[in-house]
């Protein structure tokens, strides 16, 4: 009788996952949605150099109308040679910056209906906030969330209108200080996390539209702005942003198009970065039954983990405050 008992147990345990999976997979929402590329309006900012360039350059590999918008004209001609020798694709530049609400709306206009917006671009300097002038914090907000919010703002109306276009995408390039606060991001990684209130949001506005948002979480990646970077970030924040390694940036464009025609909601680039999504995921939404499966069964062990990563960060800081001190 107890070996009975304990046979039929062994059947039941299967069942508990099993049937989590089944509830998950009729729970999640949005849909799952696929986002297709060739032949359709692809839009990139700051696509004149690093990660957008990336992301632009492979777009038109895979058959899309490429626009690509950035401050410098200059720069926005030399990524244009640039894509047509490595693709033969023509890519329409726009000179505007990102700040400027008119400039950025009369170049939308210009370019034609977005099926594929991909707001990626960025200022970054790390640095204490004590160091860091009321300036160069307000500019690091304009450019990065007051400009995504123009951005976005400027190419909603046409993206809502279109008629029999397939689904399209709203995608914004986040970065992996935008899931957690570091040190010497204090002005970046507001303007990050701020990007993922405005794509939660966002996300519920345009769902009727068929419209799909996508949220980028690049590690360090070798750009021509993290060159810029690295000449004067605090030895701590490198310290600390080197437990997620560091990326080739067509790596990060690779990964980033995978998950934007994969229509996911938020997209890692790494390992690491997929432990920082699964113990950050919070309240945002989820289309994969298999992954809010996985957050859910993980739930509890990944905050263990994460509280490990911050004991570690927490004792480069004070072991780096002491010898800075002496
Ligand atoms: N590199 C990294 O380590 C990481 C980067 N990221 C994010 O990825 C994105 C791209 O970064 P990355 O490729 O490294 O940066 P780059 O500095 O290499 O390129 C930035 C791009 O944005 C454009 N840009 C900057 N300011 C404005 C503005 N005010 N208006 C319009 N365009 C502007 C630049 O052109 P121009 O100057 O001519 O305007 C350029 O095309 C950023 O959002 C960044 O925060 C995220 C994680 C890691
Ligand atoms: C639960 C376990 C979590 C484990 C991993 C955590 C690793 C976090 C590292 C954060 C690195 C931040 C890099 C910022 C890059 C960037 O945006 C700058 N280069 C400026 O552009």
């Amino acid at each position: 009788m107890a070996a009975m008992d304990s046979l039929f147990l062994l059947f039941l345990i299967p069942l508990i996952p099993l049937s989590l999976l089944a509830i998950l997979a009729l729970i999640v929402r949005p849909r799952p949605i696929k986002i297709p590329i060739k032949s359709r309006h692809v839009f990139v900012t700051g696509g004149s150099s690093g990660i957008g360039l990336a992301l632009a350059q492979r777009a038109a590999s895979e058959g899309a109308r490429v626009s690509i918008l950035a401050r410098s004209a200059e720069k926005l001609e030399e990524a244009k040679k640039l894509i047509q020798l490595a693709t033969g694709v023509e890519v329409a530049t726009f000179s505007a910056d990102v700040r400027d609400y008119d400039a950025v709306s009369k170049a939308i206009d210009e370019s034609g209906p977005i099926d594929v917006l991909v707001v990626n671009q960025g200022v970054f300097v790390a640095k204490e906030l004590v160091n860091h002038s009321p300036e160069d914090v307000k500019f690091t907000i304009d450019v990065n969330l007051v400009g995504s919010f123009n951005v976005i703002k400027a190419a909603l109306p046409a993206m809502k209108a279109r008629k029999d276009r397939g689904p399209a995408s709203i995608s914004l390039v986040s970065s992996q200080a935008g899931q957690v606060g570091i040190y010497g991001y204090a002005a970046y990684s507001a303007t990050k996390f701020g990007l993922q209130g405005l794509a939660q949001a966002l996300q519920q506005e345009v769902i009727a539209d068929d419209v799909h948002v996508t949220l980028i979480f690049p590690p360090d990646t070798d750009t021509p702005g993290f060159e810029e970077e690295q000449k004067s970030r605090p030895e701590v924040t490198a310290i600390i942003a080197a437990s997620s390694g560091s990326m080739k940036t067509e790596e990060v464009a690779r990964k980033a198009m995978e998950g934007i025609k994969a229509g996911k909601f938020t997209v890692s680039c790494n390992f690491e970065g997929f432990l920082l999504s699964l113990a950050t995921t919070g309240m945002s939404p989820q289309r994969s039954c298999w992954l809010a499966f996985l957050e859910v069964i993980t739930a509890g062990p990944i905050r263990l983990v994460a509280l490990f990563f911050q004991w570690d960060w927490y004792k480069a800081i004070e072991k780096w405050s002491k010898t800075k001190t002496k």
